[in-house]
């Protein structure tokens, strides 16, 4: 899938081979990570081979303080993603959070709010990039979700092929669009849809729900819910379920349930963009996400 077509010099220049990331060239540790495991990726993306289980890596968002989708963040995640996607010797990824008590707070709402129409369609294509690589990636994804997950990190954790989240009721998962005045674009709704059926994600998606775990257990937006210290050993050995399937047979399946819904958005990319330029421009939307910004500032006290 190509990566750069269409992208400003800024996003290429992210995109320019990896290793130009000091130390984090495939084969030498990264700075900081410990004790010399082979890992590579970029200054906000660790992706580390699991020591504990053969073909397997551990993708951790490290982009401090809520791993908010920033254009870079996407366009790093992107990269480790294709890299992965090329390594022949890995068959499955578990995405995980640094941060702590934040899986990922979405995208970023400073990319969208006070930005040129350029720059938005630019930053709207890097999420749609992200999300056809997350949903339709021929390896098994496994979210390991530890902390709280709304909107685009929703979206990321629902694009994986299972859901592990932490049992701490601070750790919300869901797509609450609507509470800051915006909506999800159809795509986001697909997704919902699909894994929680259609009633569930109407009322949900209308009302910006964010399902605390036994909620979102209960509803179907995750699979299985664990103690904090257990969320990581409970995806490598789900991830060693998935990996017991032939590839092949598993790949094509994946395929043939998840193209469909990918096939709307991959038909209409443009359209989409441009939907989505014109939307978040407007002096309404541009109001709403003042009023939120400022919210979370005087959140803050
Ligand atoms: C007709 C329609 C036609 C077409 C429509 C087509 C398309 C429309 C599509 C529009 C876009 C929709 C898709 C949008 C998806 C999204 O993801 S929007 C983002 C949603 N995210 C949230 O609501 C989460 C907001 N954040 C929080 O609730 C909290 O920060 C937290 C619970 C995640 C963490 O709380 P704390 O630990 O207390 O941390 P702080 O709140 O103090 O935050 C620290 C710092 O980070 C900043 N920040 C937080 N979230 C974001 C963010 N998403 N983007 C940017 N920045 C964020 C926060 O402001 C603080 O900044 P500082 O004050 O420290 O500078």
């Amino acid at each position: 899938m190509a990566l750069t077509v269409g992208l400003r010099p800024l996003t290429r220049a992210l995109l320019r081979p990896w290793a130009r990331v000091p130390g984090a060239a495939l084969g030498r540790p990264a700075a900081g990570s410990g004790d010399g495991v082979r890992c590579f990726g970029s200054p906000r993306v660790l992706v580390e081979p699991d020591p504990a289980a053969v073909g397997v890596a551990v993708m951790k968002m490290r982009n401090p303080p809520v791993n908010s989708l920033s254009l870079e963040f996407l366009t790093e995640l992107l990269i480790s993603l294709e890299k992965l996607e090329n390594d022949k010797t890995f068959r499955g990824i578990i995405i995980t959070s640094d941060c702590p008590g934040i899986f990922s707070a979405g995208l970023d709402l400073l990319e969208m709010y006070g930005r040129d129409p350029a720059h938005c369609a630019e930053y709207w294509k890097a999420v749609q990039e992200l999300w056809l690589r997350v949903y339709l990636s021929n390896l098994v994804v496994i979210g390991a979700i530890n902390g709280i997950s709304p909107a685009g990190g929703c979206l990321l954790s629902l694009s994986c092929d299972y859901r592990v989240l932490a049992n701490n009721p601070k750790y919300a998962i869901g797509l609450n669009e609507t509470l800051l005045g915006i909506i999800a674009p159809f795509w986001f709704k697909d997704v919902l849809v699909n894994t929680i059926g259609h009633r569930a994600a109407e009322r949900a998606l209308q009302l910006g729900f964010l399902f605390p775990p036994s909620d979102a257990l209960q509803v179907g937006i995750v699979d299985q819910v664990v103690p904090e210290d257990q969320v990581q050993s409970t995806a490598r050995s789900v991830m060693a379920q998935w990996l017991a399937i032939p590839d092949h047979a598993r790949q094509l399946t994946k395929n043939l349930v998840r193209k469909p819904t990918a096939d709307r958005l991959l038909q209409q990319r443009d359209a989409d963009i441009q939907n989505f330029v014109r939307f978040i421009s407007r002096d309404s939307i541009q109001k709403s996400l003042h009023v939120y910004l400022e919210k979370l500032k005087q959140k803050k006290g």
